[in-house]
């Protein structure tokens, strides 16, 4: 069995603030880390392939993997869809490997309340100012600017759920959040630990304490 279950971390931003830059930087750092590829109704953007960055569905597809229990949890975001398949997340957590979500703070709350919420590891990212939020949407150029709008209209809809979350990073310096991610996750890797493991050490530990005297 593996040392301890995986972890579900949890990744949630308002749109623009750098959670799909981290969530790519912690996959590079770590290449054991499965990404949990979402299913939408939204279009692909450019440069977006079916099957990496997200399934993307038809509205009746999606509602039909709803409706056979598929998904781990589901929400509607910006007018689309957005929605996590729950059979490779059971899969990976039961081998023991992490799995990263990029998914709205609905999601987090689904995700706690499921039967695997034990295992959720969730981080809030918050842009350091709103100017720089609407700066980034722009610069990444991959949205209208009817999108954008939309977007920046439902930021504080996103950002005022901060509090649900296990931990909470400003996004200012990318290298210096990037940094504190990783050290969350080492940190809470090393804290669950299973107690088995631990515990057959300490009963070594105790057999070679009591034979000092
Ligand atoms: N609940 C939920 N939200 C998701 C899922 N996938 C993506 N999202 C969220 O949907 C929102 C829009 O995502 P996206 O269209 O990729 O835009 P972006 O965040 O601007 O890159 C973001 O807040 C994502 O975190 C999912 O499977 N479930
Ligand atoms: N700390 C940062 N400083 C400056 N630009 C950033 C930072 N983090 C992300 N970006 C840029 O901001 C844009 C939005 O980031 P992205 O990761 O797509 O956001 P999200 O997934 O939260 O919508 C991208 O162009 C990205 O390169």
């Amino acid at each position: 069995m593996a040392d301890r279950r995986g972890l579900l971390i949890i990744l949630s931003s308002p749109s623009g603030a750098g959670k799909s830059t981290l969530a790519r930087r912690l996959m590079q750092w770590d290449s054991g880390l499965e990404f949990s590829i979402s299913a939408t109704t939204r279009a692909p953007r450019p440069g977006e392939e079916h099957g990496r960055e997200y399934y993307f569905l038809s509205e009746d597809a999606f509602r039909q993997q709803v409706a056979d229990g598929q998904m781990l949890e589901h929400a509607h975001v910006f007018g689309n869809f957005y929605g996590s398949p729950a059979g490779p997340v059971r899969d990976s957590i039961t081998q023991g490997r992490d799995v990263l979500f990029d998914v709205d703070w609905q999601g987090e709350v689904q995700i706690r309340n499921s039967d695997l919420g034990k295992h959720a590891l969730s981080i809030f990212i918050l842009p350091p100012s709103i100017r720089e939020l609407r700066r980034r949407l722009e610069e990444r150029g991959q949205d209208s600017a009817d999108v954008i709008s939309k977007r920046m209209l439902k930021s504080w809809d996103e950002i005022s759920h901060w509090g649900y979350y296990d931990y909470v990073l400003i996004n200012d310096d990318l290298d210096a959040t990037e940094e504190k991610l990783k050290t969350i996750v080492s940190a809470e890797r090393m804290r669950r630990i299973q107690q088995p493991s631990l515990q057959n050490h300490i009963r070594t530990l105790q057999t070679e304490f009591d034979g000092l005297s």
